[in-house]
C-alpha cells in the first residue's frame, strides 16, 4: 500500500510556484524512461488524430481514431475560440490567487469537489506537480463563492464565462455522443432505440477538472499528473499553448509516450473505461500523463462525461450483434472501487503494459481464467 507519511495531500505546505527544487515528496524516480515522440503532424504513424467534426466522413475518422488511440484532437466542434481564450485566462487568474485564498475551497476527506490533487492521488505515495480544482455545473457558484466570498467583480466575471463554457461543451457532448454512435455505426433507428432504451445522451454528468502544472526546477524528476485513464464515457480537455499531455502508445517499434500538440482552438478528446465497456471493447480508454517543464505554466481543463454513478453500464447489443459481450455491467461508481482496487493490488503501473489493467479485472475471461468475481449482476 502506498505509505501517506510523506505527503501532503493539497500540497499546503509546498509552494510549487516558488520552488527552486523538487523535493523527495514530489520525486517520481523511474518515471521518465520511455521514449517521447511529439505527436504533431509531421509525426507519420505517431502523429495524433484530427477529427474535423465539419467533414462529412467525421464518424469515419473518430472510429479509426477512438479504435486506434482512445484520444483524438477535435477541429470543427463550434466552440468559440475567443471563449477557450477567456475560460484560459480565468483559470490562470484563480490559480494565481494566494494559497490561503484558494484554500478556502479546499476538499476535505471523502469530498468528491473543491480545491485540491485529484481522486487518484490519494492511491499513490508521491505528490504530483500540480493543483486542482474539480466542480460540477450544480455547485460552481457555489465553489466560487468559497474563493471570492464578497462575491464582486472577479467572482461574477468567473463564474459567468465558466457557464457560457459548460452550456458550450454541453451542446458539444451531446454532439459528440451521436457522433460516437454513427462511428459505431449504428443506423438512425438504432440510435433511436439505443436512446429510447438508456437515456445516455440526455443522463450523462458533467464533472470539471481544472488543473494548474506551475514551471518545475527539474521537470524529470516530476510528475504534472500521473498516469491514468479516465473513468467515464468521454472526456474534453482544453489546453493552454503548452504541451505537457502524453499518451501511451505500446510497440512495436516500441512503448512510448507521444505529446499531444497543442493547436490553437482545437479540443482533445479522451476516451474513457466505461466507454470502452459500453463499446464492448472497440473504442480503447486511453492511458495518459501530464508531463509539466521549466520554461511555461501550463493550464487545462477535463470536462468529463459520466453516467449517473448508480447506473449499471453494460455493453450494447447493438454493437455486440451476434458476437460475446467482452465485459459485465457495473456502474461508475463500482468503476471507482475497482481502479483503487487495482492500484493497491497491482501497483500504480499496473495499465502500463505490465500487468492487468482495471478494465482487465473486469473482463468476463478474466472470470473464466482466474475464477474471481467481480461486480457481477
Ligand atoms: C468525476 C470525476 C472524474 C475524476 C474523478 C472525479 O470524481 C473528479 C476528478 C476526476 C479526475 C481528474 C484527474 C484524473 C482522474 C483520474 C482523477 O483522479 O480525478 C479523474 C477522475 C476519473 O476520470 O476517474
Ligand atoms: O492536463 C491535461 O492535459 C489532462 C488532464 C487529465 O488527464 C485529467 O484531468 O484527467
Ligand atoms: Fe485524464
Amino acid at each position: 500500500m502506498p505509505s501517506q507519511l510523506n505527503k501532503d495531500p493539497h500540497n499546503r505546505y509546498f509552494d510549487l510556484g516558488a520552488a527552486r527544487e523538487v523535493p523527495d515528496t514530489h520525486a517520481w524516480d523511474g518515471q521518465h524512461e520511455l521514449p517521447v515522440v511529439d505527436g504533431g503532424v509531421g509525426a507519420g504513424d505517431d502523429a495524433v488524430p484530427v477529427v474535423d467534426m465539419r467533414d462529412p466522413r467525421a464518424a469515419e475518422a473518430v472510429a479509426r481514431a477512438s479504435e486506434q488511440w482512445g484520444a483524438f484532437l477535435l477541429e470543427g466542434h463550434g466552440v468559440p475560440t475567443e471563449l477557450l481564450a477567456r475560460v484560459e485566462a480565468g483559470i490562470a487568474g484563480m490559480f494565481a490567487l494566494p494559497t490561503p485564498e484558494k484554500m478556502r475551497a479546499a476538499r476535505h476527506d471523502g469530498d468528491l469537489y473543491g480545491y485540491g490533487p485529484p481522486l487518484i492521488a490519494s492511491y499513490v505515495s508521491k505528490n504530483m506537480w500540480s493543483e486542482g480544482y474539480t466542480l460540477t455545473p450544480a455547485n460552481l457558484h457555489a465553489e466560487f463563492r468559497k474563493i471570492w466570498p464578497d462575491a464582486g467583480q472577479h467572482y461574477r466575471h468567473f463564474s459567468g464565462v465558466m457557464e457560457e463554457f459548460l452550456k458550450e461543451m454541453r451542446s458539444l457532448a451531446n454532439r459528440l455522443m451521436e457522433l460516437f454512435l454513427v462511428a459505431l455505426g449504428l443506423t438512425a433507428e438504432q440510435i433511436a432505440g439505443v436512446e429510447a432504451e438508456h437515456n445516455l445522451t440526455e443522463s450523462m454528468t458533467e464533472t470539471m477538472h481544472l488543473n494548474w502544472y506551475p514551471k518545475c526546477p527539474d521537470p524529470t524528476r516530476a510528475l504534472g499528473l500521473k498516469g491514468h485513464t479516465d473513468s467515464g464515457f468521454f472526456t474534453f480537455v482544453m489546453q493552454n499553448q503548452v504541451p505537457g499531455l502524453h499518451l501511451f502508445r505500446h510497440g512495436p517499434p516500441a512503448d512510448r509516450w507521444v505529446e499531444v500538440p497543442a493547436v490553437p482552438g482545437a479540443l482533445i478528446v479522451n476516451i474513457g473505461d466505461l466507454f470502452q465497456i459500453l463499446t464492448n471493447g472497440r473504442f480503447r480508454s486511453v492511458y495518459h500523463r501530464v508531463v509539466v517543464n521549466r520554461e511555461r505554466e501550463r493550464i487545462s481543463v477535463a470536462y468529463f462525461l459520466i453516467p449517473p454513478a448508480d447506473v449499471k453500464v453494460a455493453p450494447l447489443k447493438e454493437v455486440v450483434g451476434g458476437g460475446k459481450p467482452v465485459y459485465r455491467a457495473l456502474t461508475w461508481s463500482e468503476s471507482i472501487v475497482v481502479r483503487k482496487e487495482a492500484f493497491a493490488n497491482h501497483g500504480a503501473d499496473l495499465e502500463f503494459g505490465k500487468g492487468r489493467t482495471a478494465l482487465d479485472m473486469l473482463s468476463i475471461s478474466s472470470d473464466e481464467d482466474d475464477g474471481a468475481e467481480h461486480h457481477r449482476d
